[in-house]
């Protein structure tokens, strides 16, 4: 009803704070956009699940997300992708694997810090009720 409306309203509105504020990080401009499958013709191969903070920002809009959990499901998607597909000990992977584990960290942290467990579990009623 109309108070679940003003909850999933609100949770788009939060979400899509963290979304943009991930992707305004410079550490995370490799995370912003789909990996560029022409770039990397294996990708698709390897990863059996790509993301990235644009999709995850279509995902809000979609109205995709009904608790914070799922959002951080896919979120974590893009540096589990990241670790998976850049294991080697050349720098390269060693600069994406550490900016994949500085995105793991901001995400937890800032839902630590910023989403409010009442809220969460308002969220996971209304998830369980549909
Ligand atoms: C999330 O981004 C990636 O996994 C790509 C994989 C990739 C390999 C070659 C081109 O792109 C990446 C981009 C930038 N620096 C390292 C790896």
């Amino acid at each position: 009803e109309e108070q679940e409306e003003d909850v999933l309203r609100e949770l788009r509105l939060f979400l899509r704070n963290v979304t943009e504020r991930l992707s305004l990080d410079r550490r995370f401009k490799a995370f912003t956009k789909p990996v560029d499958i022409e770039e990397v013709p294996d990708y698709m191969l390897v990863i059996r699940k790509p993301m990235d903070l644009s999709t995850l920002l279509t995902n809000i809009d979609e109205q995709k997300y009904v608790t914070v959990g799922e959002f951080v499901s896919d979120a974590d998607l893009i540096w589990q992708n990241a670790l998976e597909y850049n294991p080697d000990s050349d720098p390269m992977d060693r600069h994406i694997r550490h900016r994949a584990c500085a995105l793991k960290d901001t995400v937890r942290a800032i839902i630590r810090d910023e989403l409010d467990e009442d809220f969460e579990r308002v969220c996971e009623e209304v998830k369980e009720s549909r």
